[in-house]
C-alpha cells in the first residue's frame, strides 16, 4: 500500500492546550506522524511519496472562500499586532448571539471555531494545506485503479466543517478527499470514520448530500467531545435523509461491542454500493489512549482492517487522531496490514 507523507506537518507545534485546568503540551505533536512513518517503514507497508500540490481549488470545494482567507493571513495579522505566542480565540458566537461575521481578526477566529483547540502559529496555514495535499495525491492514486492508499495527513480533519475549525483540525483532509473522487466521476462515495471522537466537520459538510454517506462510530457525544453532535437520530435532511450513520457508544466499550458496530456499519455501506470507501483512520479508541475511553487493543486494528477490506471497494485511508504515541503507528498500520492481507 501506498503512503503519502510530508515533512511540513512539523510546521505546525502548539506551544499547549488546557487540560485539566492547566496549560500543557499538545496531545496533537508531531511524533505522532513520526511514529506511524516509522511503523510503514518497519513493516515494508509500500512505497512512500511526497504529496503533489494540486492547489486551493480542490480545498475551495469544501470550505468557504471567508475560511481559507482567515487561515491564509490569521498569523501575519496576529504577528503584526506584536503577538509571539500561538493565537487562540476566546469568544465564539454561541446560542442567544449573532453569528456575523465580525471584521476584526480576534472576533473572526471565533467566528470560525467551536472550540479552543485548533491553535494558529505561524506555520499552521502550510502544514494543513500540505496535509490536504497529502490526502489529494493518495486520492489519485485510488482515482486510478489503487486498490488502496494512505494520507498520513498531520494535523488531521474530521472536526473542521465548511467554515469552522476544532479539535485539532483545520481543512476537512477527508472531505476533500471525498469530493475529488466526485469531481473526478464518482457517484457514490461512503466515508466511515473509525475515530474515537464523532466527525462533526465531515457530517455537517455531507448531512444533506445522497452522494456521500457517512458513517460514524464514536464515544456518544452524552460524555464525549465534540458534546455537540454524533447522536443516533442524526440521519441526514433533505436529500440526504438516511445517508448519515452514527453508531454512538458508552465509554469503556471494546472490541465485542465496537466491532458489532462496525459489522452495522459495512452493512449499511455495502447497502449504499458506493464506488469508493474513505477511512478516517483515527486510533484513539485505544485502550490507552490518554484522552478517550474505548478498550480496543493492538489486535483489533488488524480485524478492523480485515473487516474493511471485505467490503471489496477501492479505499483511501486518511489518518485522524489518535494519541498512545508509543503505540499509534502500530495501532494504525495493524489496520492498514489487516486490510492489505485480507
Ligand atoms: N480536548 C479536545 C479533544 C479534541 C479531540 C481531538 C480528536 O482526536 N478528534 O478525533
Ligand atoms: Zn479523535
Amino acid at each position: 500500500m501506498l503512503t503519502i507523507y510530508s515533512d511540513d506537518h512539523r510546521l505546525h507545534h502548539a506551544q499547549g492546550e488546557m487540560v485539566g485546568g492547566e496549560f500543557q503540551p499538545c496531545f496533537e505533536m508531531p511524533a505522532r506522524a513520526d511514529h506511524v512513518l516509522a511503523r510503514v517503514k518497519a513493516q515494508q507497508l509500500g512505497a512512500i511519496r511526497e504529496p503533489e500540490d494540486f492547489g486551493l481549488t480542490p480545498i475551495a470545494r469544501i470550505h468557504s472562500a471567508d475560511y481559507l482567507d482567515f487561515l491564509q493571513k490569521a498569523w501575519a495579522g496576529w504577528a503584526a499586532q506584536g503577538n509571539t505566542a500561538d493565537f487562540l480565540p476566546g469568544v465564539f458566537p454561541a446560542r442567544h448571539l449573532r453569528a456575523k461575521r465580525p471584521d476584526d481578526l480576534y472576533g473572526q477566529y471565533g467566528f470560525h471555531s467551536f472550540d479552543c483547540f485548533a491553535p494558529i502559529t505561524a506555520g499552521t496555514w502550510q502544514a494543513v494545506y500540505t496535509s490536504a495535499q497529502v490526502a489529494l495525491t493518495a486520492q489519485r492514486e485510488v482515482a486510478a485503479g489503487a486498490r488502496s492508499a494512505f494520507a498520513l495527513c498531520r494535523p488531521p480533519g474530521h472536526h473542521a466543517s465548511a467554515d469552522v475549525m476544532g479539535g485539532y483540525c483545520y481543512l476537512n483532509n477527508v472531505a476533500i478527499a471525498a469530493q475529488a473522487f466526485l469531481d473526478q466521476g464518482a457517484k457514490r462515495v461512503a466515508i466511515l470514520d473509525v475515530d474515537y471522537h464523532h466527525g462533526n466537520g465531515t457530517q455537517s459538510i455531507f448531512y444533506e448530500r445522497a452522494d456521500v454517506f457517512v458513517a460514524n462510530i464514536h464515544g456518544s457525544p452524552s460524555f464525549e467531545y465534540p458534546h455537540f453532535l454524533g447522536y443516533a437520530d442524526e440521519t441526514g435532511a433533505g436529500a440526504g435523509e438516511g445517508y448519515n450513520l452514527n453508531l454512538p457508544l458508552a465509554a469503556g466499550s471494546a472490541w465485542d461491542v465496537w466491532g458489532a458496530a462496525l459489522d452495522t456499519a459495512c452493512k449499511r455501506i455495502a447497502a449504499y454500493d458506493a464506488d469508493v470507501v474513505l477511512v478516517s483512520l483515527g486510533v484513539d479508541t485505544y485502550q490507552n489512549d490518554p484522552i478517550s475511553s474505548f478498550k480496543l487493543d493492538s489486535p483489533d486494528y488488524l480485524r478492523m482492517g480485515q473487516r474493511i477490506a471485505a467490503l471489496g471497494k477501492p479505499t483511501l485511508f486518511v489518518m485522524e487522531g489518535g494519541y498512545a504515541v508509543a503505540e499509534i503507528g502500530i495501532n494504525a498500520v495493524n489496520v492498514l496490514e489487516g486490510f492489505q492481507g485480507a
